[in-house]
């Protein structure tokens, strides 16, 4: 028997399948071949096409069971993880009445700064322990303020796991995690945040049923069959945002440990049972993956909105050298990239400069001695450079780390990046073999609640290697000052 993971990141669709008893991956393929679009039709704005999605995902499924050569009676469960934040909502029949506005669409800003104001600190550290932001609730104000006929015709609202999860079973539900990342869950009361809801004058029947996770979310039904080749009857055990499936697919789930990620965005996420955060904007808390009101498990989060995304946008304009080809080149170029400084970001606010807009900047350019090696070394030192300045503010708030572990995925396949951060922040990187989409499939399997097997399996297996901190950090220090320096001027205009 096997396991069917889903992971709906920004870029792409990734599905794996995993043989059930071992764990071992069968199959992992993304779709579309080339990655999607986010649609900006405003500077601020991001957003997606549910549907797209959908279509992505059963194309996915499908070539998955044809190329492993597996019949689909032998898939049991599915796991589901997807890119946070995002809104969707769906008229009575399920159809999206709108583009969902995803994570990193920066319009509803004002609307969470002044819920914060009015609200209060203290409610919002106490109670969703975090500040409204521009996440999913303060997403949903905005479409009540702006497109009130949308509103009005909306029958309930979800993260984008899950509208997968509905197109799967015909069942609109979402779990405590999800909410949380819309700062919807309120962990005083272990209930919806009534508060935010009350204050944005959200309607609580606009949210869906409750599920949780590691049990029968739903089961396939006959049109998710139809459009994905699955059989009926297949049940959806686990679903969860991006960040927090990362960390269970590298076993991060105790106190210190955390997990990091550079796809699109990029994320340091610290694991921790502090309900008392003592920063609530700059970086964010989620209920995790193991997180029960009686045993709460916080998943501190550190965002780079715009991370990986820099390096794709370098690729797809200037050359289009495939990224190994980039990687390569990038090495041949000393360390600090003979004075080019590139500032990444660009995709939309950053939470951890204070919802800041600042946009990408490459600096120091001569036009005689530079070429594409040097902004690729830039780009994947600058991406490095704000996580370490990330890391600096996150420290605050999370304490000790244990141990830092990283898929080799995405821009962790770079050893400049991961050699950067690794000497920066002056700790080990360990890197598993390992994925969302994979991590995804066997939490799918995951029903029976030992997190310690399942945790054990992965360290026994999927460990492939240790970022140590380079013992000659000099050049290292140097280059990250300057960056930080030209960061901070950057931002006393903004
Ligand atoms: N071999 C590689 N070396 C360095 N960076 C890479 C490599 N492959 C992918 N990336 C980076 O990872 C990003 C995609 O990461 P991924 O986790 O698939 O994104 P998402 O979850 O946002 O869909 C790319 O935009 C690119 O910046
Ligand atoms: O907003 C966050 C985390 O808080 C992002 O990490 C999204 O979850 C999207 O991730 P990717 O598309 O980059 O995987």
């Amino acid at each position: 028997m096997y396991h069917l993971g889903i992971d709906l990141g920004s870029s792409s669709v990734k599905v794996a399948l995993v043989d059930a008893d071992s764990g071992k991956k069968i199959i992992s393929l993304h779709e579309p071949p080339n990655e999607m679009e986010i649609i900006a039709i405003n500077p601020d704005w991001a957003e997606q096409d549910p549907n797209m999605w959908w279509t992505h995902v059963c194309n996915a499924i499908k070539r998955v069971t044809v190329e492993a050569d597996v019949n689909v009676s032998e898939i049991k469960n599915i796991g589901i993880s997807y890119q946070m934040h995002g809104l969707v909502i769906v008229d009575e029949s399920g159809n999206p009445l709108r583009n969902s506005i995803i994570w990193c669409d920066s319009r509803a800003v004002e609307i969470g700064r002044k819920a914060l104001q009015d609200l209060g600190q203290d409610l919002c550290g106490t109670h969703m322990l975090n500040a409204p932001g521009n996440f999913t609730a303060s997403k949903l104000k905005w479409v009540i303020d702006n497109e009130p006929e949308t509103y009005k015709n909306t029958y309930k609202f979800m993260l984008p796991g899950d509208f997968i999860a509905y197109k799967l079973t015909g069942k609109m539900a979402t779990t405590k995690n999800g909410l949380s990342e819309g700062i919807l869950w309120d962990y005083k009361k272990d209930d919806v945040a009534t508060d935010l809801l009350d204050y944005y004058g959200i309607d609580k029947n606009l949210v869906p049923e409750i599920v949780e996770n590691f049990t029968n979310q739903g089961t396939v039904n006959v049109q998710g069959s139809k459009e994905t080749g699955l059989a009926e009857g297949v049940q959806v055990t686990y679903r969860s945002g991006d960040q927090p499936n990362n960390a269970l697919s590298l076993n991060i789930f105790n106190p210190g440990e955390v997990a990091a990620t550079g796809g699109t965005s990029g994320v340091v996420y610290a694991v921790s049972n502090n309900l008392k955060p003592q920063e609530i904007s700059k970086v964010n808390h989620f209920a995790h993956v193991n997180y029960t009101a009686s045993e709460p498990v916080i998943g501190t989060l550190l965002n780079i909105n715009g991370a990986g995304i820099q390096y794709r946008w370098l690729r797809n304009n200037c050359g289009n050298d495939s990224y190994d080809v980039m990687n390569d080149k990038a090495s041949k170029i000393e360390v600090g990239s003979n004075g080019v400084v590139i500032i990444p970001f660009g995709n939309g606010a950053e939470r951890m400069l204070e919802n800041k807009n600042v946009g990408t900047h490459i600096l120091n350019l001569n036009l005689n001695q530079h070429n594409n090696a040097h902004l690729y070394r830039a780009s994947l030192e600058g991406i490095a450079f704000s996580f370490v300045y990330g890391v600096e503010i996150l420290k605050k708030d999370i304490g000790e780390i244990k141990v830092i572990r990283a898929g080799n995925d995405n821009l962790f396949r770079s050893e400049i990046f991961s050699n950067t951060v690794a000497t920066l922040i002056d700790h080990d990187i360990e890197i598993y073999n390992t994925t969302g989409a994979v991590g995804a499939a066997r939490a799918a399997g995951l029903t029976d609640g030992d997190f310690e097997k399942f945790g054990e399996n992965i360290t026994k297996n999927d460990h492939v290697m240790t970022y140590k901190p380079l013992q000659d950090k000099a050049a290292y220090q140097a280059a990250y000052t300057t960056w930080k320096n030209e960061l901070e001027m950057i931002l006393k205009h903004k």
